[in-house]
C-alpha cells in the first residue's frame, strides 16, 4: 500500500506538522528523519503539561495496549525532550496502516514542547537503532509498514511556507523536476547519513567540509554547517554580519542570497535557493533578517527543512540510499 499526508507549515516554516490517525483519534504530529521515537501529548499528562494541546485519550482508544514495564526518554538537538511509558495501536498515516506500532506516551515534556502548543508529538523516521524504549527498543513506523508499502520508501516535499507531503511506499515523479538523483546512506550512527565533503557558491571554488558528512533531518528547522562555510557563504551578501545577541548571522532583508550548492555523496551538488537561505526576520519592521544556513560546532552537519524547500526528497529504505531532485 501507500500513505500520504499533508505537511503543513506553521510559524513561518519553523516545523511542518501532519495528521496522524492513532486508536481512531487523530493528531498534528512532527516528522523527524532525524530520530527514532514516536511520543505523543496524552491524558496521563498533568493538565498543565496538557495546555493547548490536542491529546491522545488513553481511556478511548479500543485497541491501545499498554506494554508493562517498557519506559522511553528522548532529548532532541535543542536540549528539548519528553518521557513516558509505552503502548501499542493501530497507525495510520494517510492509508500507510501499521496495527501494531509502538506508541510512547509522554509523562513528562520539555518547557519548549508544552509551549509548542501546534505540535503533539513526533514521529521519528530515523532508524530503529536510535529508538529509546527500554527494555526492549521499539521499531519505527516505517520500519514496520515497509513490508506492507508498494516500495520501501518515504519521501519528503517540504515547502516554503505552503502545505506540502509527505508519503509512504511511492515517489511522486510529478513533484520534482529532471532526474531524482541518488546517494549512499550509512546507517551506523542511526542516521540517514551521508558524506556531503564540500559547498559551492556559484562557480567559486568549493569549500571543504571538515568530517564531510550530514544527515537529512526533516525535524531541524534550519541547515547546519561549518563555521567556515557559514563564513565563506555569507561574506557574498553585503551588510551580513555574525550577531550574537541574535544568535547567528543575519543580514539586510533585501538581500539577493545566492544559492549554495552542497555535495551528496559525492556522487552530485544538490541546489538550496538563496530565498530559502532568507528565513525570518528579527525585527518587527523586517529590515534585518536570519539566515537559514548557520554554523554547528560539529563534524556532523545537519540538512534541516532548508534543504528540504529545495530538494524533494526520497528515503529508501530497501536498499539505504537518499534521492534528491529539485521541487516541481
Ligand atoms: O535531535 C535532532 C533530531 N531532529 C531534530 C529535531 N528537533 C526537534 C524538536 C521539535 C520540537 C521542539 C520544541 F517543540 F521546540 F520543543 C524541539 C525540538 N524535532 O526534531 C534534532
Amino acid at each position: 500500500g501507500t500513505g500520504k499526508v499533508t505537511a503543513t507549515p506553521i510559524n513561518g516554516d519553523v516545523e511542518y506538522l501532519s495528521p496522524v490517525n492513532i486508536g481512531g483519534q487523530t493528531l498534528n504530529l512532527d516528522f523527524d528523519s532525524g530520530s527514532s521515537d514516536l511520543w505523543v501529548f496524552n491524558s496521563q499528562l498533568s493538565t498543565a503539561s496538557q495546555t493547548g494541546h490536542t491529546v491522545f485519550n488513553v481511556a478511548k482508544s479500543q485497541t491501545l495496549q499498554m506494554m508493562t514495564g517498557a519506559t522511553y526518554s528522548i532529548s532532541y538537538g535543542d536540549g528539548s525532550g519528553s518521557a513516558g511509558n509505552v503502548g501499542t495501536d493501530t497507525v495510520n498515516i494517510g492509508g500507510a496502516t501499521v496495527t501494531s506500532q509502538a506508541i510512547e506516551l509522554a509523562t513528562a515534556v520539555s518547557a519548549s514542547f508544552v509551549e509548542d502548543t501546534a505540535s503533539n508529538g513526533l514521529v521519528g523516521l530515523a532508524f530503529s537503532k536510535l529508538n529509546t524504549v527500554k527494555p526492549t527498543q521499539q521499531k519505527t513506523f516505517f520500519d514496520n509498514a515497509m513490508p506492507n508499502l508498494a516500495e520501501p520508501v518515504f519521501t519528503a516535499d517540504l515547502r516554503s511556507n505552503a502545505v506540502g507531503a509527505y508519503e509512504f511506499g511511492a515517489i511522486d515523479t510529478s513533484k520534482f523536476n529532471g532526474t531524482m538523483q541518488w546517494a549512499a546512506v550509512n546507517t551506523t550512527n542511526g542516521f540517514w547519513q551521508f558524506s556531503s565533503e564540500k559547498f559551492q557558491v556559484g562557480d567559486a571554488t568549493p569549500m571543504a567540509v571538515p568530517g564531510g558528512q550530514a544527515i537529512a533531518d526533516t525535524g531541524t528547522t534550519l541547515m547546519l554547517t561549518s563555521a567556515a562555510v557559514v563564513n565563506a557563504y555569507y561574506a557574498n551578501v553585503q551588510g551580513a554580519v555574525n550577531d550574537q545577541q541574535v544568535g547567528g548571522v543575519t543580514f539586510p532583508c533585501n538581500s539577493q542570497l545566492p544559492d549554495l550548492q552542497f555535495d551528496v555523496g559525492g556522487s552530485f551538488m544538490a541546489n538550496v535557493k538563496g530565498s530559502d537561505i532568507n528565513f525570518a526576520p528579527v525585527d518587527n519592521a523586517g529590515t534585518t533578517c536570519f539566515g537559514g544556513v548557520q554554523a554547528i560546532q560539529s563534524n556532523l552537519q545537519i540538512y534541516g527543512d532548508i534543504m528540504f524547500k529545495s530538494q524533494f526528497v526520497a528515503f529508501n529504505g530497501g536498499n539505504n540510499s537518499i534521492g534528491m531532485a529539485p521541487h516541481q
